[in-house]
C-alpha cells in the first residue's frame, strides 16, 4: 500500500477561481485545451482573396439561420386552400398551402419578409461566392497538389449548392417556381429508358400531383444541407491540415507560412468579417424586392407566367435548352428528345470539365510535387485561357437564358439572339482562350521588362547632346523575387522518335497526345523565359540601363 504525500494545487496555491473549476472540468472530458493548444496559433496568410471562402461560409451560414425561421411557418403540404389573407388581389383564389403560407410569411409574420429575402439574397450571393471563390483557386493553381481532394468537396459543395437552391426557389409553389419545376420534369423525362421512372419517383406520379412540395421540402431543409455540411466541415478540416497557401514574396517558401495566428488576430477579423457579410445582405433585403410571388400569383399548369427566368446559377442550363434547336429521334416505338437530352447531358460535363481539371493538369504536366506557394495567373497561361474560356461560355449561355428578357430590353428578335448564342457558343470559349493567352504572355514580357529595366518612373530627361530618355527606377528586392519566383518547366520530352539503331521506337499515340498538350501548357509559346543572372548583372552593371 502507498501513501501520498502530494499536496493539492488548491491548498498549495490556495482555492481556485471558480472558472478554472470550470475550465477544468471541461478539459477533463472534451480536452479541448490540448486541442486548441495545437490549433490555435496556426498561422493564416493574409490577401484579400483568401477571404471569398469566407463568404461562402458565412452566407451558407445565414441560410441556415434563415431557414430556420422559415420552417417554423412554412406549410410544405399541396392541398387546396382558398387565400383571405390580408393581400388583397388574391383574395378568394384557390392556391395550395405552400403558396398560401408562404404569403402568410411576407405579409403576416412579423419579420418574414426580410427574412424570406436575406434567405433568398444569401442563396444567390453564396453560389456567386463559390463560383468566384472557385475560380480564385483554380487561376491561382491552388488545387495542385496536396489539395485535389479539396477541390472536389469543393466542387461537389457547388453543385449540390445549385440544386439546394433550386429545391428552395420551387418551394413556394407560385407560378415561377412551378414553371421551373415543369422545365425539370420535361428535362428528367427526356433521358432514356429510366425518364419516366425517375419523373415518377421525383413528382411521386403525374406532374404536378400532390407530393413534389414535401418531397422537395425533405431535401432542401434536412437531405442537401445535410450532406452540405458535412462536406463543409471535411473542406475545412482539410484547409486547417494542409495550411493556406500563399504568394510568393519575402521570406515565403514551399516549407513555410507566413502570416498571422489563427487566435486572436485572424478569428477577431473573421468575426468581424461575418457581421459585415451579414448586414450588407440584410440590407440588400431590405431595400432590394427578390421573388415577390404575389405578383406571379400560384402555379396553374396552364399558365406561365411572362419574363420566367430562374435564379442565376440555373441560367446556364436554362441557357442550353432555349438556344437547342428541338431535334428528335423516333425508333422503336420511343421519341428521343434530343432537344432536351443533349442540353441535360452538356450542362454536367462543362462543370464535371473544371472538376477534374487538377487531375489532368498533373498528367499533362507530370507534375508529382507538392505546391504551397501560389500561381500568378499571367504565369500559366493555358489554365488561365481555359479558366476564362469556361467563365465565357457560362455568361454566354446565361444570355441565352434570358434571351426574352435580351429581346425586350434592347429591341432585338428572339431569332437574332437564338442564333448568337448558337453561335458563341463555340466561338466565345475558343476566342476567350486565344485573347487571354495573349495578355498573359503580354504580362510576362512586361515583368521580363521590368525585373531587367526597372519600373517606368515617367520622367523624361534630356541628355547633354539632345537626346530624350526616360529614367527608370530599380526595383526593390521583395518585387524583383515576386517577378522571378515562379518556376518554369520544361514540357515532357518522349525521347527521339528512333533509337541508335534507326530503328522507329514505339511510342503510344496516348503518350504522344500528352507530350504535344504538355508543350502547348508550358512550350516556348506559353511562357516567356526569366531573366537569366548572368541576364541582369550585364544589364544592371553598367551599359544599357538607363
Ligand atoms: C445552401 C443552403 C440553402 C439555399 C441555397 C437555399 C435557397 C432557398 C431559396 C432560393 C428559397 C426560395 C425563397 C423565396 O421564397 O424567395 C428557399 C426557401 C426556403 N428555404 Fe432555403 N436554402 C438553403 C438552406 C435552407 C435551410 C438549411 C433551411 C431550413 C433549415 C431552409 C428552409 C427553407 C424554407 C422553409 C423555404 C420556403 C419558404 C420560402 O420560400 O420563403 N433553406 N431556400
Ligand atoms: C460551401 C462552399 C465553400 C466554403 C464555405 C468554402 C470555404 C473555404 C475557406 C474558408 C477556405 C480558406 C480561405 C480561402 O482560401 O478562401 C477555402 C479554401 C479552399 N477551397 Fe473552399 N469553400 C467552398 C467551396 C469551394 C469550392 C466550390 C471549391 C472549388 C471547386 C473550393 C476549393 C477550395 C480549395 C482548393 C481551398 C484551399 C485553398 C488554399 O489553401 O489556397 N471551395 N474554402
Amino acid at each position: 500500500m502507498t501513501t501520498s504525500t502530494e499536496t493539492p494545487s488548491s491548498t498549495r496555491r490556495g482555492p481556485k477561481h471558480p472558472g478554472q473549476r470550470v475550465a477544468e472540468w471541461t478539459d477533463a472530458r472534451l480536452g479541448l485545451y490540448k486541442l486548441g493548444k495545437s490549433n490555435l496559433r496556426k498561422i493564416f496568410p493574409d490577401h484579400w482573396s483568401f477571404m471569398l471562402g469566407e463568404i461562402c461560409l458565412y452566407s451558407f451560414t445565414i441560410l441556415i439561420l434563415t431557414g430556420v425561421y422559415l420552417t417554423l411557418f412554412f406549410h410544405p403540404s399541396m392541398s387546396e386552400t382558398v387565400y383571405n389573407g390580408p393581400y388583397a388581389p388574391l383574395q378568394g383564389v384557390r392556391m395550395s398551402e405552400a403558396y398560401a403560407s408562404t404569403m402568410h410569411i411576407s405579409f403576416e409574420v412579423r419579420g418574414g419578409l426580410l427574412i424570406r429575402q436575406i434567405h433568398h439574397w444569401s442563396a444567390l450571393i453564396f453560389i456567386a461566392g463559390m463560383i468566384v471563390h472557385m475560380m480564385r483557386v483554380f487561376f491561382t493553381g491552388a488545387f495542385r497538389k496536396p489539395r485535389e481532394l479539396n477541390w472536389l468537396f469543393g466542387w461537389t459543395l457547388l453543385f449540390i449548392g445549385m440544386f439546394e437552391g433550386f429545391t428552395g426557389y420551387s418551394l413556394p409553389d407560385d407560378l415561377l417556381s412551378g414553371t421551373g419545376v415543369r422545365f425539370t420534369e420535361g428535362a428528367v423525362l427526356s433521358t432514356p429508358i429510366v425518364g419516366t421512372y425517375l419523373s415518377m419517383f421525383l413528382f411521386g406520379g403525374e406532374f404536378p400531383g400532390h407530393n413534389f412540395v414535401p418531397i422537395f421540402y425533405s431535401a432542401h431543409i434536412l437531405l442537401l444541407p445535410g450532406i452540405m455540411a458535412a462536406l463543409l466541415v471535411a473542406h475545412l478540416i482539410l484547409v486547417f491540415y494542409h495550411k493556406h497557401t500563399q504568394f510568393a514574396g519575402a521570406g515565403k517558401t514551399e516549407k513555410n507560412v507566413v502570416g498571422m495566428p489563427f487566435f486572436p488576430i485572424y478569428t477577431a477579423k473573421a468575426g468581424g468579417f461575418f457581421f459585415l457579410v451579414f448586414g450588407v445582405i440584410a440590407a440588400i433585403a431590405a431595400i432590394a424586392t427578390i421573388n415577390p410571388i404575389w405578383t406571379m400569383g400560384p402555379y396553374r399548369p396552364d399558365q406561365v407566367s411572362t419574363g420566367a427566368q430562374p435564379d442565376w446559377y440555373m441560367g446556364f442550363s436554362e441557357g442550353l435548352i432555349r438556344v437547342m434547336p428541338g431535334w428528335e429521334i423516333s425508333a422503336w416505338g420511343h421519341t428521343l428528345v434530343l432537344g432536351v437530352f443533349i442540353p441535360l447531358i452538356v450542362f454536367p460535363t462543362v462543370l464535371i470539365a473544371i472538376a477534374v481539371w487538377p487531375f489532368l493538369e498533373s498528367w499533362v504536366t507530370g507534375d508529382r510535387g507538392e505546391h504551397h506557394l501560389l500561381d500568378r495567373p499571367r504565369n500559366r497561361p493555358v489554365r488561365t485561357g481555359f479558366g476564362v474560356a469556361w467563365l465565357m461560355l457560362y455568361f454566354t449561355l446565361l444570355i441565352g437564358g434570358g434571351n426574352d428578357l435580351w429581346a425586350t430590353h434592347f429591341h432585338l428578335s428572339i431569332e437574332t439572339i437564338t442564333w448568337s448564342v448558337r453561335i458563341g457558343f463555340f466561338v466565345v470559349p475558343v476566342l476567350s482562350y486565344f485573347v487571354t493567352k495573349r495578355i498573359c504572355l503580354g504580362l510576362q514580357r512586361r515583368d521580363r521588362d521590368k525585373v531587367l529595366h526597372g519600373r517606368e518612373s515617367g520622367i523624361i530627361k534630356r541628355l547633354p547632346h539632345g537626346e530624350f530618355i526616360e529614367v527608370h527606377e530599380p526595383l526593390d528586392q521583395t518585387e524583383l523575387h515576386i517577378l522571378t519566383a515562379h518556376p518554369q518547366p520544361q514540357p515532357l520530352d518522349i525521347g527521339p522518335e528512333v533509337d541508335e539503331n534507326g530503328v522507329e521506337r514505339k511510342v503510344s499515340a496516348v503518350t504522344k497526345v500528352r507530350a504535344r498538350l504538355s508543350r502547348n501548357f508550358y512550350g516556348e509559346h506559353s511562357q516567356i523565359p526569366k531573366p537569366t543572372v548572368e541576364e541582369y548583372d550585364e544589364i544592371t552593371s553598367g551599359h544599357g540601363h538607363h
